[in-house]
């Protein structure tokens, strides 16, 4: 038995937002520009409303502007790609951020390829993927940020660890992958086709959830003192019958088994939020400087 560590990503995040604000106000002081972050919103999906709200509410908090677009569900492709071209145009926008899935009958590849990848501070045009894969300099994900900077907390130099990645999106899991090889970690990637996943799991010394099925990585998966970051953000029906949040590993049974591990909530999900405003500073310094 260990004593498991809690990862606290909301304290992390919020230490991480007070220090951006201090940069935001001396930027402005230096050139006279206000960072500014446009949120294309298609439909109605409650979830993703709830994040661009909490964004909004963030960015402006950081000093920034925060730009919300929200079209209805059924707004033509053509539509949300000529939104985008007029905010790839509009000099006070220096991130953009289209939130995903967008409905079945847009094409999210086509969308993203349209966004100018100086203000990709999502990291999901391909060019900002393929620079981080060939390390470049590049806008990337926020999400698989949050998680390298959480661990480096945790751990210090990642250097020589083996990190097991459950998930190969495109905007987690390969990113994620990505960022964990520039620090020298052994890099699994994990899929719903890997053979034996529980084994590979419990090689970890770095064990990522990343599914969206809930508690789905069970506690006998995890090598003892093993750091565990849950990105999965799962509602389900409670005892009580309201919904709560959980995420891809079963936090309960990690106990006294990780060496640490992030909650959901207040784990990777502020620090998605934390990494988005300070890619938004970054590509408002490289398009005003
Ligand atoms: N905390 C945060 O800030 C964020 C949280 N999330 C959450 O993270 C989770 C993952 O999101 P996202 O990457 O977009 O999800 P996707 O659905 O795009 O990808 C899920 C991945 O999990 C794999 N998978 C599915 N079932 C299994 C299984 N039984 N065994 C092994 N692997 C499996 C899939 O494999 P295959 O490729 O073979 O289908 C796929 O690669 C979700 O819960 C999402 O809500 C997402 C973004 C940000
Ligand atoms: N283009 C795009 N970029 C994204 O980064 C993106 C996206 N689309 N679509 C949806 C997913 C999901 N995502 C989250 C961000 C923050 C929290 C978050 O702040 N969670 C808090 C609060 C959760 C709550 O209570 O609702 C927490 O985990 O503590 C969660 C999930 C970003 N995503
Ligand atoms: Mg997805």
């Amino acid at each position: 038995m260990v004593e498991t560590r809690l990862i606290d990503g909301k304290a992390f995040a919020e230490t991480m937002r007070a220090r951006l604000k201090d940069e935001v106000a001396a930027f402005v002081a230096a050139t006279g520009v206000t960072p500014g972050l446009a949120v294309v919103l298609v439909g109605e999906d409650p979830a993703s409303a709830v994040y661009v709200r909490n964004k909004g509410k963030q960015t402006a908090e950081a000093g920034m502007t925060s730009i919300e677009h929200k079209l209805p569900a059924d707004t033509a492709q053509d539509d949300v790609l000529a939104l985008v071209r007029a905010l790839n145009a509009d000099p006070a926008v220096h991130g953009i951020l289209v939130q995903l899935p967008l409905p079945a009958h847009i094409d999210a590849q086509a969308v993203l390829a349209t966004i100018d990848p100086a203000k990709d501070v999502d990291g999901f045009h391909v060019v900002n993927a393929g620079r981080l894969a060939v390390g470049l300099d590049a806008l990337a994900p926020c999400t698989p940020l949050g998680c390298v900077m959480l661990l480096k907390d945790t751990l210090g130099s990642l250097a020589g660890l083996e990190a097991v990645v459950v998930g190969r999106s495109n905007i987690v899991g390969k990113p994620l992958a990505q960022l964990l090889l520039r620090e020298d970690c052994t890099v699994t990637i994990a899929h719903s086709r890997t053979r034996d996943l529980p084994g590979v799991c419990r090689r970890a010394d770095i064990l990522i959830g990343a599914v969206g099925r809930p508690e789905m990585i069970r506690g006998d998966w995890i090598k003892p003192g093993a750091t565990v970051i849950d990105v999965g953000i799962n509602r389900v029906a409670g005892a009580d019958g309201k919904n709560r949040l959980v995420g891809d590993v079963a936090f309960n049974e990690a106990q006294g088994i990780a060496g640490a591990i992030t909650p959901v909530p207040g784990g990777v999900g502020p620090m998605t939020i934390a990494c988005l405003l300070a890619n938004t500073l970054t590509a408002a310094r490289r398009q005003v400087g």
